[in-house]
């Protein structure tokens, strides 16, 4: 396909996902299925036209004279390509020649737009592209900087890796995936990091040799980040109450050298199911996977054994995920208020849930992938209010896990007296808030 015909393509599927209220994957897998002849080049470079059209959804509209919720796809693509790829006005025109299979060729109006495409003049919302409605809430967690918190997590992700510790050095995996350019990361000592192709795509990492061995994880660092700051202890007990497919379990595992006793739940067994493979190949001996069992009234308490034992439990909460829009540029614009009441809910409940199992003089980790105070430091003061035996590690205490590391996550991180709270502007991850509890002895 030629470079006009992808745009096309491209402007198709905005088209249906924003008419349809899809998910973007859904979409995109759809348009490769109907349309055989396009090559995986031809895919991912569709793809990443699509997701970088949803990350700057609100300033591509908006330089094309359009707003969020009323924009046509080819406003939204025309704008992208400006913004977000930087394409000026006359080589976007070269594409838009009419022919066969290209887009219309552009009006006056739009080639003048795309002359111009200032964002000087836009509200902080379309600077950072984010729904209307949550600049309030991010306005209270960043004030000004709202908007550049919003532009950074328009970007696209890089791609991180964790190496896992029980396979192996960070020397051993950069010396496999030499061939990858990997660097370290800023913050996790087991971080590595993987440079994207100009088009957004990620090499195929899980083919490589390392990662089938186990000797790497795909990881964002700031995820690494939360689970270092738990500070597993080596040979302790240790609670990873909402472990979903494995994620930070296996670096917990890592963390603790294989000792220890680490029990791995989530209430979700269709989320747990991939942990028993995933333990597998990272080598890890020292976790037990409690899998829930029954329904509603009827489920059994899988956990009853572990009560008042824990030294760790680490609540890794279902969020917004709003700190992972970059990942999620679909999900963004997918979010309603609605969603933000239930997973507050839902946070209060579990935390709730997990204090049975804390034992005296044991922590409590709570976790999100939000950015939201509501979910962040809101959750944790109203978990203190209710639970008065529990008080607040400061954050300055909680980053020494990072070692000299931890002064500099500090500095960058926006540090509450409730938790550390890293976002891609700030840290160049994506969006974690970490807070730990201990609990009186
Ligand atoms: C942020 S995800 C966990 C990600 C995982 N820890 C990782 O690092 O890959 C949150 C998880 O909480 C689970 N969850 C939701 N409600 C729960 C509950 N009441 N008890 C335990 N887990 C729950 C969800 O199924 C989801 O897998």
């Amino acid at each position: 396909m030629t470079p006009a015909a992808r745009l096309s393509a491209a402007i198709e599927v905005i088209g249906t996902l924003l008419s349809e209220r899809r998910p973007a994957a859904d979409v995109l897998k759809e348009w490769g299925r109907s349309h055989r002849f396009a090559g995986s080049g031809d895919r991912a470079a569709l793809s990443s036209l699509v997701y970088d059209a949803l990350r700057r959804r609100a300033s591509a509209a908006y330089v094309m004279g359009e707003a969020v919720g009323a924009e046509t796809p080819r406003a939204l693509l025309l704008g992208t390509l400006r913004l977000a790829r930087g394409v000026d006005a006359e080589a976007i025109a070269a594409l838009c020649d009419g022919s066969r299979f290209a887009p219309a060729p552009l009006t006056d109006d739009e080639r003048a737009r795309l002359a111009d495409a200032s964002l000087d003049a836009a509200p902080a919302a379309v600077r950072g592209d984010y729904p209307e409605w949550l600049d309030a809430p991010l306005a209270a967690v960043f004030g000004e900087a709202r908007a550049e918190e919003g532009a950074a997590l328009a970007e696209r992700a890089p791609l991180d890796l964790r190496v896992n510790s029980l396979k192996g050095a960070i020397e051993k995996a950069r010396q496999q995936l030499d061939h990858l350019s990997p660097t370290p990361g800023n913050w996790s000592p087991l971080a590595l990091r993987i440079a994207l192709e100009a088009d957004g795509k990620a090499p195929p990492l899980t083919a490589e040799p390392a990662y089938l061995k186990g000797l790497v994880e795909i990881q964002d660092e700031g995820s690494q980040i939360a689970a270092i700051l738990a500070a597993p202890p080596r040979g302790g007990q240790v609670l990873d109450l909402c472990a979903g497919g494995g994620g930070k379990t296996l670096e917990l595992a890592a963390l603790m050298d294989n000792a220890g006793q680490l029990y791995a739940y989530d209430d979700d067994l269709r989320r747990l199911a991939p942990i028993h493979e995933r333990l597998q190949r990272a080598g890890v001996h020292n976790v037990q996977v409690r899998s829930p069992k029954g329904r509603g009234t009827e489920r059994a308490d899988v956990l009853a054994d572990l009560e008042g034992r824990m030294d760790l439990v680490l609540v890794d909460a279902p969020c917004t995920g709003t700190g992972t829009w970059r990942r999620n540029p679909d999900a963004k614009w997918r979010m309603r208020p609605g969603a933000l009441a239930e997973r507050m809910k839902d946070q209060a409940e579990i935390l709730d849930a997990a204090v049975r199992f804390v034992k005296p003089g044991g922590r409590l980790a709570y976790v999100t992938c939000s950015l939201l105070d509501e979910e962040n430091v809101g959750q944790v003061r109203a978990f203190l209010d209710r639970h008065g035996e529990f008080r607040i590690v400061p954050p300055a205490e909680t980053a020494l896990a990072l070692g000299e590391r931890g002064i500099a996550l500090r500095e960058a991180a926006l540090e509450r007296p409730e938790g550390l709270l890293l976002t891609p502007r700030r840290t160049n991850t994506d969006g974690f808030f970490v807070s730990v509890m201990v609990r009186g002895a």
